[in-house]
């Protein structure tokens, strides 16, 4: 059984059929890249997998849960986390506090733990903080730990957005263009940790990316979008030679 089975996944926004019969099927520990111009219905789609729209048509379903009907934060109980294109960091709060905001959701504690600081609420403190400090140290921004979000140099805080999205512990990881904004070392840097993540956290990565180099450095596998449908899909040295992309999205 795939890890995400989309079937005749479909929205309309007033006249605008923005995704029409989407079907995709993610296999577990797959890196999958989204591909297609501007307006192709990518960012709907990944508002439709988590929540934020209901799908008009067709089913969601990760690891044989369906998903329709469900809010955003119940999808991320059930293992889809994202990041965004515009980055939406908490940028008033430490480095450290933006990943414990996102562990939040699996600990326990009522508010009497909380209150009273009793010692299962500081067992769980300690326990968040040496989580996140290991999520940190993946994205090598441990050193940031005490530093204000906001005071990141860009490339870091997309990183940051990245390692708040894994605290969420997610079966699958929604990438919206994580490359947009970033120099090539930078691009370069984030393709290691974004495989990284995949191999040693084992998450099934899909991500939205106009970088071809990053696209065909790292996806094992390629949907393009075309006016909210699939265009081409297969791997990335077949779909980036297929004419009908290149004459529809590559523009060469
Ligand atoms: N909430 C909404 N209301 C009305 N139209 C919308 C809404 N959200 C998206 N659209 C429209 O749906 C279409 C697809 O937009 P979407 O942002 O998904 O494209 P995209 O492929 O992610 O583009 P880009 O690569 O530029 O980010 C566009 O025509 C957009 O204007």
């Amino acid at each position: 059984m795939a890890l995400l089975e989309v079937t005749n996944l479909g929205i309309s926004f007033g006249g605008l059929r923005a995704v029409d019969n989407f079907n995709i099927k993610i296999e577990k520990g797959q890196l999958y890249g989204l591909i297609g111009p501007n307006g192709a219905g990518k960012t709907t789609i990944f508002n439709l997998l988590t929540g934020v729209y209901q799908p008009t048509d067709g089913t969601i379903a990760l690891d044989g849960e369906v998903l329709n009907g469900k809010s955003p934060a119940q999808i991320c109980q059930s293992g889809i986390s994202r990041t965004f294109q515009n980055i939406r960091l908490f940028h008033e709060m430490t480095v450290l506090d933006n990943v414990k905001a996102a562990l939040h959701n699996q600990m326990t504690y009522s508010l009497a733990d909380t209150f009273f600081r009793l010692p299962k609420y500081r067992k769980k403190e300690d326990e968040m903080n040496r989580k996140a400090v290991e999520i940190l140290k993946v994205f090598d921004l441990d050193s940031h730990a005490d530093h204000l979000a906001a005071n990141l140099p860009y490339g870091k805080q997309r990183k940051l957005e990245i390692a708040r999205a894994l605290a969420t512990n997610p079966k699958l990881l929604l990438l919206d263009e994580p490359a947009a904004g970033m120099n090539p070392n930078e691009t370069a840097e984030l393709m290691d940790t974004i495989k990284l993540i995949r191999d040693q956290f084992d998450i099934t990565v899909l991500l939205i990316e106009h970088d071809m180099k990053l696209v065909s450095g790292i996806c094992e596998y390629l949907t393009v979008l075309n006016f909210g449908t699939e265009l081409a899909s297969g791997t990335p040295n077949v779909v980036l030679n297929n004419p009908v992309v290149i004459t529809a999205y590559l523009g060469e």
